[in-house]
């Protein structure tokens, strides 16, 4: 039903205004269906309404959108909302569309006849909309500023609500440096009440914040973090045969329920996406390395419940019944944010964290090399790595400890409260005695890794740097989108934080060499002990099931219906395209391991979901002749000369065995010109660090860092397989 808008009063704008906490409660019957305001919710609500500054903390799902939300309703005019991700404003704008409450959003994804249309609405002198949802990014632009500047002389600006305010702070877990610039709203838009929203509680985000919007004597309100509702799990990933297969059954014993599943980078993402579809549950992958159109399709088929479960690097906005953790977070802030999207709507819900000895030790390392801003001095640098350590081992203790989950949670808030508050809503309050054998399992199996000294936590690893300091994931190093306007609202952490730890000024040239050359070491070991266990091991778990081959087929046939949608060109195959290209995956990589074959999986898909027209169909187009070759420029791996190609030979060797192995080959490939239209190459770790600096000094190419010699090395690793 679409309800009108109750407005209470005629007048608007800064003036103070005393609406009762009936009309208020009215409003919020009305409107949302809810019977009363929760915790802190009416004093927010009748502080800015009242014309005062407000800092409001609250827990994830305390209803903070409330706070600004019933502002809207109670006086005509506009509520400007700040929030960092499109993803979340999208949602928020079509629930309260839903609910016939005038809201708009403006950002890089919409046409530019929606965005007119909104423009001239503010720019009626009686706009329609009431909540107006921004980018931190759009409110810097001069442009929308002077419109918001005239929108606010007429009166018609009624409060600025900055939600997730913590991204204000670097202090903050989500810091973004465009919110900084927010301050300019105070000094352009005067005696507008300003209201911080965050679900961050570190008393130097809260200063931090308050000090960077330059709220004056604002009312501070803080609630009690805990979330009664969420039952806390560690699932230890070393004590488990497959930790992919433990999500399965996880998340086939919760029923079908939504659930988000977080990574920390994207290859895992995909691999993780990949392995739960081929195990039947509906699933899809999110990260900021999709293009705008099909992170909207995911999000879409989400909403709309076609998919089931969500496996991503970022925040996705929707309530869920189960969270994990497939990686361990960084911080306590993070992962209380992350977990925290499991039930928002109060009812019962999960969060389980897998957590995994190779795990922590790449965080230690990423951590540990992390730069903060490019002008700290080393001193702040030191400073700012030692803070996110000490923000790390927190996360270490709440998996490795013994006490009560949730009180570890609280108390790294500052609140004290007693294990009992708990109720038995945790694994450790639950089975005490089942997660102190775990964890003596844990140390055992710690302690044997350290003698034997096996280690692969880089190579599991999908990031690594050049010495360039240019940044990428491991096997798919050129298939990344640059930054585009849509990813300035979404954040990579890892990857950032790799990325920052490769261009760090103050790590001395020889520190990074060493680090490089840490690296190329740790990945011989690994391939060494890669063919010992294979020697050892007549099973190999490394073999590629033929689900995995199905399921792989299914999500490259998605992403070329995808990318079809935009071609709209008959000429491709879809179905043939999808066999075809998992084939040449399979017969390049299929032999080499499950790892080679689902990063040369990721890369295709990447690559299929940002090529252009023309690319796509001299790849796909089934009537395309023959004689048309695969342009370099379709894959950029392609037309970079320095970068090697896959070796011939031992393709050839490999591409003969699969073939002959292969029965659903298709007699005809859509694929034409296959000589000439190879796949995204996938590059061993050196020969990725040998193409960065061979590009950066071409001219100088030494033998050991030549193209050839990581060709030659890749080979023998092939061989060694
Ligand atoms: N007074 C209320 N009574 C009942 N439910 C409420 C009330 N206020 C908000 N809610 C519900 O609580 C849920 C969470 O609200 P909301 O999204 O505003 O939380 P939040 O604090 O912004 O969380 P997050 O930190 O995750 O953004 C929503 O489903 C909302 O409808
Ligand atoms: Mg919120």
């Amino acid at each position: 039903m679409k309800k009108s808008p109750l407005p209470l009063q005629s007048n608007c704008g800064p003036q103070k205004q005393v609406i009762g906490k009936e009309a208020l409660v009215k409003l919020l019957r009305w409107h949302f269906g809810h019977s009363n305001f929760r915790g802190k919710q009416l004093d927010a609500i009748e502080a800015v309404l009242s014309g005062r500054d407000c800092f409001c903390l609250m827990p994830t799902g305390g209803g903070k959108s409330m706070c600004y939300q019933i502002p809207a309703l109670a006086k005509p005019g506009i509520v400007l909302v700040v929030s960092p991700l499109i993803a979340l404003m999208e949602n928020q704008v079509s629930t309260l569309k839903e609910k016939g409450i005038p809201a708009e959003f403006l950002s890089s994804t919409q046409t530019v006849q929606v965005k007119n249309k909104i423009y001239e609405d503010l720019e009626s002198g009686k706009p329609a909309v009431r909540l107006l949802y921004v980018t931190p990014e759009l409110i810097a632009t001069s442009g929308f500023m002077s419109k918001l500047t005239k929108i606010h002389a007429r009166g018609l600006l009624n409060l600025i609500a900055i939600d997730e305010a913590h991204c204000i702070s670097t202090w903050g877990h989500d810091f973004r440096p465009s919110y900084r610039k927010l301050s300019s709203l105070r000094s352009h838009l005067s005696n507008i009440p300003v209201l911080a929203l965050t679900a961050t509680a570190v008393p130097k985000v809260q200063k931090d914040v308050i000090e960077s919007l330059n709220l004056q004597s604002p009312l501070v309100l803080k609630s009690s973090f805990n979330r009664p509702n969420i039952y806390y799990e560690v699932r230890y990933k070393d004590l488990l045969d497959d930790p992919y297969d433990d999500v399965c059954k996880l998340l086939k014993s919760c029923g079908n329920v939504c659930a988000i599943i977080y990574c920390l980078e994207r290859t895992m993402c995909d691999d993780l996406a990949i392995h739960l579809t081929s195990s039947g549950i509906s699933c899809a992958a999110y990260h900021a390395g999709l293009n705008s159109k099909m992170r909207s399709s995911v999000l879409d088929d989400w909403i709309s419940s076609k998919t089931q479960v969500v496996v991503a690097t970022v925040a996705f906005g929707k309530d869920v019944r189960v969270v994990c953790h497939f990686n361990i977070p960084k911080s306590m802030e993070g992962f209380y944010q992350e977990s925290g999207r499991a039930g928002r709507d109060q009812l019962p819900s999960r969060s389980v964290l897998y957590y995994g000895m190779d795990d922590r030790r790449k965080m230690e390392f990423i951590l540990r090399n992390t730069k903060r801003n490019k002008d700290d001095s080393s001193s702040l640098q030191d400073k700012s790595s030692k803070k996110s350590l000490d923000d790390f081992n927190q996360m270490v203790e709440y998996c490795e400890g013994s006490g009560c989950r949730r009180k570890m949670i609280l108390e790294s808030f500052g609140e004290m409260v007693p294990a009992s508050l708990c109720e038995k809503s945790c694994d450790v309050c639950k089975h005490p005695n089942l997660v102190t054998s775990y964890l003596e399992q844990l140390k055992t199996a710690t302690a044997f890794r350290q003698r034997t000294g096996s280690s692969r936590i880089y190579m599991t690893s999908g990031s690594s740097f050049n010495a360039e300091g240019q940044m990428s994931e491991f096997w798919n190093r050129d298939v990344e989108a640059s930054g585009s306007e849509e990813d300035i609202s979404e954040s990579d952490d890892a990857l950032d934080a790799a990325k920052n730890a490769a261009s760090s000024k103050t790590s001395a040239k020889l520190k990074l060499q060493d680090k490089i050359d840490m690296l190329q070491r740790a990945e011989e070991n690994y391939y060494q002990n890669k063919s010992r266990d294979k020697q050892v091991n007549k099973h190999d778990k490394n073999a590629i099931a033929e689900t995995l081959r199905q399921a792989g087929k299914q999500r490259l046939l998605n992403a070329i219906k995808q990318s079809q949608q935009l071609v709209s060109d008959s000429r491709i195959d879809v179905d043939k395209s999808a066999v075809s290209l998992e084939n040449e995956c399979y017969k390049k990589y299929g032999k080499s391991g499950k790892s080679f074959y689902l990063s040369q999986m990721a890369s295709t898909a990447r690559w299929l979901s940002t090529a252009g027209p023309t690319e796509l169909v001299n790849k796909l187009g089934s009537s395309t002749p023959e004689n048309v070759t695969f342009t370099p420029n379709c894959s950029p791996a392609l037309s970079n000369p320095l970068v090697p190609v896959s070796p011939k030979a031992s393709d050839k060797k490999i591409h003969d065995n699969a073939g002959s192995e292969d029965p659903i080959r298709p007699s005809v490939s859509p694929l034409h010109g296959s000589a000439s239209s190879e796949l995204p190459p996938i590059l061993s770790f050196s020969q990725f660090i040998n193409s960065g600096k061979a590009k950066g000094n071409s001219a100088s190419v030494s033998k050991r860092d030549s193209p050839d010699t990581g060709k030659k090395n890749l080979e023998k690793r092939m061989r060694s397989q």
